[in-house]
């Protein structure tokens, strides 16, 4: 297939993330990632010409995207008390990786998940419901919500990144999707990461005098973390957690 993935760590073409052995059961899903930004970033090879507007129409997206994001970035400084442009410097040239998931429908729709239990790697993620079939659910207190996408409306899951970055004041949200019986689904969603360089750890003036919650990882190392084992709620993020961090 023209566009699959490469071998090559960046996760970008047509396949499945995070398959770490042959006996281990996989998600009920197709998925297709582009590396959107920073421009310089792309790689063109894996953008598709057919159909003819795909290229013209996500760059469109992608940067409407990135107005979004410098809005909700600006609200969550604002709320955390910290000056906007600490956010900007961190999420500088808006890191940003487009997938595709489709979800095909399967007759036993309860033996399969269309994508397990994860909080996102990113500081938020966009998500587009692109047909009008239910299948997101979020954890809170314990219990899996389903939850109905308004049209056209896009729904913000908020990461683990600014779970750490607030110290704790945002929380990532546990997601997954379920399959349908009859129908397939497609959602595309959009991560907004920090820049590559990042150290992450709570940010000083969030943190104050007050008690820091999380130890600090750089984000090649975050990275590294989520992508070599199976999706598995928050467990990344749980073994940074200061009370359990080994530094
Ligand atoms: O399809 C969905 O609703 C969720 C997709 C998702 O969680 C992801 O791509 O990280
Ligand atoms: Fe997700």
């Amino acid at each position: 297939m023209v566009y699959k993935q490469d071998n090559n760590g960046t996760l970008q073409g047509y396949g499945q993330a995070f398959v770490l052995s042959e006996e281990q059961k996989l998600d009920w899903s197709d998925m297709f990632y582009i590396t959107t930004r920073p421009v310089a970033l792309r790689n063109m090879k894996f953008w598709p010409t057919s159909p003819s507007t795909f290229r013209d129409n996500m760059d469109r997206y992608s940067l409407e995207l990135t107005k979004v994001a410098s809005c909700l970035w600006h609200y969550i400084a604002t709320n955390l008390g910290v000056a906007p442009e600490v956010f900007e410097q961190l999420f500088k040239d808006h890191p940003q990786g487009l997938r595709f998931n489709y979800y095909p429908p399967c007759p036993e729709a309860d033996k399969v998940i269309g994508i397990s239990p994860h909080s996102d790697g990113s500081g938020f993620s966009i998500l587009l419901q692109i047909n009008d079939v239910q299948g997101l659910q979020i954890r809170k207190d314990g219990q899996w919500i389903a939850i109905s996408a308004l049209p056209n409306a896009l729904i913000v899951n908020l990461g683990d990144i600014t779970e750490v970055l607030s110290n704790g004041i945002y929380k990532s949200i546990e997601h997954r999707a379920m399959i349908n019986t009859q129908h397939p689904r497609i959602s595309l969603v959009a991560f907004h990461c920090p820049d590559n360089s990042l150290m992450l750890r709570p940010l000083p003036e969030v943190v104050g005098d007050g008690k820091l919650n999380y130890g600090s990882m750089s984000y090649q190392e975050f990275l590294k973390a989520i992508f070599n084992k199976k999706l598995e709620g928050k467990s990344v993020i749980e073994k940074l957690k200061y009370c359990k961090a080994k530094n």
